[in-house]
C-alpha cells in the first residue's frame, strides 16, 4: 500500500470516530445449512439482523484457502502491477478511493466481475507470464459461491413459502466478487488513543445477497435495529450472509438489509472476499407477488436494477440508496 502523506492522514482521522469495539455480539445467528429447521431460521435471522453466519455449507476449505493465499500474494505485489488491474470504474483495483464520489477508507482492494472473460483479462494484466493460478482460484471460488448464493436464496425462498420460478433469481444475474485488504492501523494512530480506522464506512450492500468471507482479522461490525453497533467475531471457516437492498424490497420489508462497516485492526491484515449476487440488469424489482398478502401494498416504487444502480453510483456510500424509491406516505 502507498504510504500516506500527512493531508491524507488527516483526512483519515476526520472520518474517525470512538466506539466501544468491546461490544461483541454474542448471539450472531449461526445456521447449520444441514439443519432441517435450517430455512425457518434463516427466515427468523433475516427478518431479526438481515444478517447471519453458515456452517456446514459444504465448500472446500482448501479451495477458501487457495484463493486466499493468491489475494495475499496479488496484494503484495508492488503497486506498479497492481495497478495494472486499471482503475475500478467500477471493475479494478483500488486503494482507498471507494466508488465515484469522494469516499476513502483504509483499504486496497480488487473488484471484479464473475465473467470467465473479465476474470481471465485481468489476471492476464497483472500477470501476463503466469495468468492461470489466480484466474483458476478465483474461478473456482465464483462457482462455490454461486451455487451457495442459491442454496441460501432457495433455503430463504422456501422458508417465506415462495413457489415455483421466483425462486430461480439468479439465473442471469450480475455476480461481482471483491477481494478486500485492509493493513492494520499505521504507526500515526497509536498515538491516538480509542481512534477507530475506517476501513470500510456503513453502508449496506444493493444487491440481493453478499456472501462474506475473512481471514482471522477482527474489525467488522454490523448495526442491529435499534442502531447499536456490534463486533462479529471473525471466523475464517464459515461464511456470512448479508441481505441487500434489492431482497429487502422482494421481500417487502420483511427482510432488512444489513448496514455494516469494517475498522482496521491494530496490529494484523484483515483479507476478506465477498460475493455479491443482484438482480438481472433490466428485470423489475419489487416484491415477489406470492409473498404478498391479499391486499397489501408494495412499500417501494417499481424500478429495475440498471435504474437503481444508476441512482447507486451517484450515491455516497452512507446513504440509504433505497430512500428514493419508497412510496410516498411509506416507511418500511
Ligand atoms: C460509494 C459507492 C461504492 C459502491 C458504489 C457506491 O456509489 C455506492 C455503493 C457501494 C457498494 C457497496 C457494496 C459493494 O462493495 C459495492 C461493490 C457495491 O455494489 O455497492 C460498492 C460500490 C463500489 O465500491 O463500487
Ligand atoms: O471486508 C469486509 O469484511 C466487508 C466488505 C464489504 O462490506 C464490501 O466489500 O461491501
Ligand atoms: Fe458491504
Amino acid at each position: 500500500m502507498v504510504v500516506l502523506s500527512q493531508l491524507a492522514l488527516n483526512q483519515f482521522i476526520n472520518t474517525c470516530k470512538p466506539v466501544n469495539t468491546k461490544l461483541f455480539f454474542p448471539t450472531i445467528p449461526t445456521i447449520d445449512l444441514t439443519n432441517p429447521d435450517a430455512k425457518s431460521l434463516i427466515v427468523k435471522a433475516c427478518k431479526e439482523f438481515g444478517f447471519f453466519k453458515v456452517i456446514n455449507h459444504g465448500v472446500p476449505l482448501q479451495m477458501i484457502s487457495q484463493l486466499e493465499d493468491e489475494t495475499s500474494k496479488f496484494f503484495s505485489l508492488p503497486q506498479f502491477i497492481k495497478e495494472a488491474a486499471g482503475i475500478p470504474k467500477p471493475f479494478g483495483y483500488g486503494n482507498k478511493n471507494i466508488g465515484p464520489n469522494g469516499d476513502v477508507g483504509w483499504l486496497e482492494y480488487l473488484l471484479l466481475s464473475a465473467s470467465p472473460e473479465f476474470v481471465s483479462q485481468i489476471c492476464h494484466s497483472i500477470s501476463p507470464e503466469d495468468p492461470d493460478v489466480f484466474r483458476y482460484a478465483i474461478m473456482n471460488y465464483i462457482a462455490k459461491m454461486k451455487k451457495l448464493a442459491v442454496r441460501v436464496l432457495e433455503m430463504m425462498a422456501e422458508g417465506l413459502n415462495v413457489k415455483g420460478e421466483d425462486k430461480n433469481v439468479l439465473k442471469t444475474s450480475p455476480l461481482f466478487l471483491r477481494l478486500n485488504h485492509y493493513p492494520p492501523k499505521p504507526d500515526a494512530f497509536e498515538a491516538l488513543n480509542g481512534t477507530n480506522l475506517v476501513g470500510f464506512g456503513e453502508h449496506t450492500d444493493p444487491q440481493i445477497i453478499s456472501v462474506l468471507r475473512s481471514n482471522n482479522t477482527a474489525g467488522f461490525q454490523i448495526s442491529l435495529k435499534n442502531g447499536n453497533w456490534v463486533s462479529v467475531p471473525p471466523d475464517d471457516n464459515s461464511f456470512f450472509i448479508l441481505v441487500g437492498d434489492s431482497l429487502q424490497v422482494m421481500t417487502n420489508g420483511r427482510f432488512k438489509s444489513v448496514k455494516h462497516r469494517v475498522f482496521a485492526d491494530n496490529n494484523r491484515s484483515r483479507i476478506s472476499m465477498i460475493f455479491f449476487a443482484g438482480p438481472p440488469l433490466h428485470e423489475k424489482i419489487a416484491p415477489l407477488p406470492c409473498i404478498m398478502q391479499h391486499g397489501e401494498e408494495s412499500f417501494y416504487e417499481e424500478f429495475t436494477w440498471y435504474e437503481y444502480k444508476k441512482s447507486a453510483y451517484k450515491s455516497r456510500l452512507s446513504d440509504n440508496r433505497l430512500l428514493r424509491f419508497v412510496k410516498r406516505d411509506r416507511t418500511r
